[in-house]
């Protein structure tokens, strides 16, 4: 996907740090995703630090992940910038990690090695980074039809984002990891 060619600008942002963080757990299906392990309030204060921060020209959308955490920040987001729709999509809920959910957060680094050498990796019913790049990337084809000229910031989570920035840059799914991680609260604009 070559920036030069996209009619919008694209501001990616991980939800503030969570519940799931701050118990070192690994929160990925929607059914608890979606009503459990909201922010903390590291993440609460860590979300109107970076929305004052935020620099987007109007006009200017927010697009968020309905997981409890993105659906906090977006909120948190939307009422400090005088945005008061989020618009919700499930195409940019967490990768899911399969037979991981629940378990400790330290099983992700041997989850990234696999990824490494097979971007189908779906070891454990782990959803494979060439699934999460192309259902983020069709919700990046949609965003283009439906707007022209604004700024639209994408909340959502770790690898999710971290796959959807290889879409960005045009790089293989796989190599997802040798791109910079998004903190977070951290708002990145997708830019060469
Ligand atoms: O990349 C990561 O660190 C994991 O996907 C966790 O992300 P989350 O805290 O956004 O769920």
């Amino acid at each position: 996907m070559k920036k030069t060619a996209l009619k919008n600008r694209y501001f990616l942002m991980r939800h503030g740090h969570s519940v799931a963080n701050e118990k070192g757990i690994i929160i990925s299906s929607p059914v608890r995703g979606t009503s459990e392990y909201g922010l903390s309030e590291k993440g609460k204060k860590q979300v109107l630090t970076a929305a004052e921060n935020f620099r987007g020209d109007a006009p200017l959308f927010i697009y968020a992940s309905d997981f409890l955490r993105t659906a906090e920040t977006a909120a948190l987001l939307g009422e400090a910038l005088g945005i008061d729709k989020i618009i919700f999509t499930e195409k940019l809920r967490e990768r899911f990690f399969g037979e991981y959910e629940g378990k400790s957060n330290s099983f992700y680094s041997d989850i990234w090695k696999r990824d490494i050498v097979d971007c189908h990796n779906n070891d454990k019913g782990v959803e494979s980074p060439v699934h999460v790049a192309r259902r983020t990337e069709s919700l990046i084809n949609e965003l283009e039809q439906r707007h022209k000229n604004c700024s639209l910031i994408l909340v959502s989570h770790g690898d999710c984002l971290q796959i959807l920035q290889t879409v960005f840059q045009n790089v293989p799914p796989e190599t997802h990891r040798s791109l910079r991680h998004l903190e977070t609260a951290e708002i990145r604009e997708m830019a060469d």
